[in-house]
């Protein structure tokens, strides 16, 4: 298999992976993963860096990579919202993702693999982690020029198992996503229902379709087309059952929401073209509400 490195910042839990391995429960499927443990990112030697973290702590990654993650390293980041890469080669950046733009700063173009995850994955110990349902990674070059080279990644990938699209249009795969986790991840801190629930229920499947729509809409004027229809993602939320978003999840853990890269920088994307998401904002801030602390 390949040579992989899991970096872990936490020293028991490095320590605890390293000892026991990690073990992963996919459908009736378990097994126990072996891969490498290091605290940080080796220097150098890195032919692909996946940065699977919540999107408000990818400045704080890029900022602690080593010199040796260079231009000869791909870079593909496994994180829900607006990435910072949709602001363009320009100079301009998200300020919802990115603040002091040093993703836009640290990453070339030519470097990142534009990424999509769809999984249901739960950690559920320290060295423990579920995966229920299908699963799927969509893959895409930011530059043309660099097909070739994630179309290869694709197919090394696909040979250790997981599934992947490449796709010609990553930024259109990319608003389907955002579609999906702004409709279902705060109305799921708001009501604590489950995907299935949300996307059948009579009072809530309302509300996830006109986020949907509203999402939609801010995409057209980015001239991205999403490949999903509403009632395909209604009918993906479903076949998700008792599955909980990872926002539901936080949320129970009292950790922060990734509301920045969801919510944020889609209303600032919408804002730049004069347009304002009135369903996804309410949500959004009866979410936030939740997390405020009770008046005394
Ligand atoms: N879970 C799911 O089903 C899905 C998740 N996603 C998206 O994938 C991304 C990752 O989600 P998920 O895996 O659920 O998140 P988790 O919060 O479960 O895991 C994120 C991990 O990142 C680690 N981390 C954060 N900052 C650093 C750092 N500076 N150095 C090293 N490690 C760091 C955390 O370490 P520590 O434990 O020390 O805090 C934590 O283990 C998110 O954007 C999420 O929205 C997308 C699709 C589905
Ligand atoms: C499972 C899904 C699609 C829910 O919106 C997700 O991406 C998440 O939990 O963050």
């Amino acid at each position: 298999g390949a040579d992989v490195t899991l970096v872990v910042r936490d020293p028991a839990r490095a320590a605890l992976i390293a000892g026991q391995g990690i073990a992963c429960r996919e459908g009736a499927v378990s097994y126990v993963a072996r891969p490498r443990v290091a605290r940080t990112v080796p220097d150098g030697g890195v032919d692909v860096l996946v940065m699977a973290v919540k999107a408000g702590d990818l400045p704080a990654v890029a900022a602690s990579l080593p010199q040796g993650i260079g231009p000869q390293t791909l870079v593909m980041p496994l994180v829900n919202g607006i990435p910072w890469w949709l602001a363009g080669a320009g100079g301009e950046t998200i300020q919802a993702v990115d603040p002091d733009g040093i993703l836009q700063r640290r990453f070339l173009p030519e470097q990142v693999v534009g990424s999509v995850v769809y999984t249901t994955a739960t950690v559920e110990g320290p060295a423990a982690v579920r995966v229920t349902g299908s699963q799927k990674l969509v893959l895409g070059a930011l530059c043309p020029d660099r097909t070739a080279a994630v179309a290869a990644l694709a197919q090394r990938l696909r040979a250790y198992g997981i599934g992947i699209e490449v796709c010609d249009t990553i930024v259109d795969a990319v608003w389907n996503k955002v579609a999906l986790n702004l409709a279902t991840n705060p109305l799921s801190v708001v009501t604590g229902a489950p995907l299935g629930q949300l996307c059948s229920d009579e009072r809530l499947q309302p509300i996830v379709s006109n986020i949907l729509d509203e999402a939609w809409r801010v995409a057209a004027r980015y001239n991205a087309r999403p490949p999903m229809t509403r009632e395909d993602m209604l009918n993906r939320g479903r076949a998700a059952g008792a599955h909980r978003t990872s926002m539901l999840e936080d949320y129970r853990k009292g950790r922060p929401l990734e509301l920045s890269a969801i919510a944020d920088a889609v209303f600032e994307l919408a804002a730049r073209v004069g347009m304002d998401l009135p369903v996804s904002r309410a949500v959004v801030d009866m979410a936030r509400f939740q997390t405020m602390p009770p008046v005394a």
